[in-house]
């Protein structure tokens, strides 16, 4: 699966950007300088009224950004039995009947929002699609929980919710979650700002209503070493937070400058951060969109539960300042329109087959 060999190289191929890229695995001699685990990161300090203490956290989590594009946040302080909680919640409404689930399929919104059915996905075109099953929502104004106000723009629904009795405690479930994932990825959001030395609340007008996703991910144990959980690919948004559920082997995946996967093992209550193609594009590469995958190869059930972020779907940006050169002209793109532009991208790349003629587009946040 995804590995090709030459007569002497070998190489790793994934989605970056929404395209098909690869990379050559490198040993020996000829080995660079990149990571083999991700950095863990203290986040206390996130809550300090100390600037002193918000920039050193800044420090580090700029370094990883940098080095790594991973890190593992810990004593993030969100809430631990919250995230207990949307877990069990979660593991409880992919148990519940198919039909439940297909009510909400994501093939009946625009934005792919709902449930996604198993091999729907299909990130590596060398597989038989993603081995998992999922549910998306994200920022939707007409969802009264989001207590937003309803513009020409955002009157038209964009979730979908399961409407079947056995399944009335999963709204309320992923909205608690969405909340306090929001919430903190403002305050990471500033620390971000901090890291690239700008003012704190550089990012804040443009996320007044930001564009976020929770998907709910499932991922059976797989049998086969050709299947994939979720190909490897980079992620579409300006950041991601993972919570992983437990498995005693790591199935989540980063890839190294070297083509080497390294394991993301699971840390109770910790959120696994990856920095995303936007923040990658407004930093000018300085900071990484690094590729992952999953592979749930160890026998046990796993959910994940990601967070994606973006600026507000209206707001332009651009190359930041500091990382323009001298002589090259720099677009200002819709955060909006940059997003439509990846899913339709992927409406022609992630298709049912190699030869893009599929039957399917795979929408991917
Ligand atoms: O399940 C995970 O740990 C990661 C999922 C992921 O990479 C994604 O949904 O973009
Ligand atoms: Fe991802």
């Amino acid at each position: 699966m995804s590995t090709t060999e030459t007569q002497s190289e070998t190489y790793v191929h994934y989605h970056d950007g929404g395209v098909p890229g690869k990379r050559r695995v490198l040993v020996g001699t000829e080995a660079k300088d990149t990571f083999n685990a991700l950095p863990k990161i203290d986040m206390r300090r996130i809550y300090s009224d100390k600037i002193e203490d918000r920039k050193e956290l800044a420090k580090e989590v700029g370094a990883a950004c940098r080095d790594v594009g991973f890190f593992y946040a810990v004593n993030h302080g969100v809430d631990e039995h919250l995230l207990d909680d949307t877990f069990a919640d979660v593991r409880k409404f992919f148990g519940l009947l198919t039909e439940v689930k297909m009510e909400v399929h994501n093939q009946k919104t625009e934005k792919f929002r709902g449930y996604e059915a198993f091999l729907e996905g299909k990130l590596d075109p060398s597989t038989r699609g993603d081995l998992k099953e999922g549910f998306l929502m994200g920022e939707d104004a007409t969802d009264p929980e989001q207590n937003r106000p309803i513009t020409p723009s955002t009157s038209k629904p964009r979730n979908q919710w399961p409407s079947h009795p056995s399944a009335s405690f999963f709204r309320p479930a992923i909205y608690a979650y969405y909340d306090a994932m929001l919430t903190f990825s403002r305050r990471l959001l500033r620390i971000f700002a901090l890291a690239l030395d700008l003012p704190e609340d550089y990012f804040d007008a443009i996320t007044t209503t930001p564009m976020t996703n929770v998907r709910a991910v499932h991922y059976p144990p797989q049998e086969s070493d050709s299947d994939v959980g979720i190909g490897a690919h980079t992620d579409f948004c300006w950041f991601t937070l993972v919570c992983q559920s437990k498995t005693a082997y790591p199935a989540l995946e980063v890839l190294n400058g070297n083509g080497i996967w390294v394991p993301v093992e699971h840390q109770p209550h910790t959120f696994v951060v990856n920095i995303a193609d936007f923040l990658k594009l407004v930093t000018g590469g300085q900071w990484m969109s690094t590729v992952h995958r999953v592979r749930n190869i160890g026998g046990e059930e796993r959910y994940s539960m990601p967070f994606f972020f973006s600026p507000n779907e209206e707001a332009r940006v651009s190359v930041l300042e500091q990382f323009r050169k001298e002589g090259e002209m720099y677009e200002r793109f819709g955060v909006g329109e940059y997003f439509q532009k990846r899913l339709d991208i992927d409406r022609t790349t992630h298709l049912d087959g190699e030869d893009g003629e599929g039957k399917r587009a795979r929408p991917y946040v």
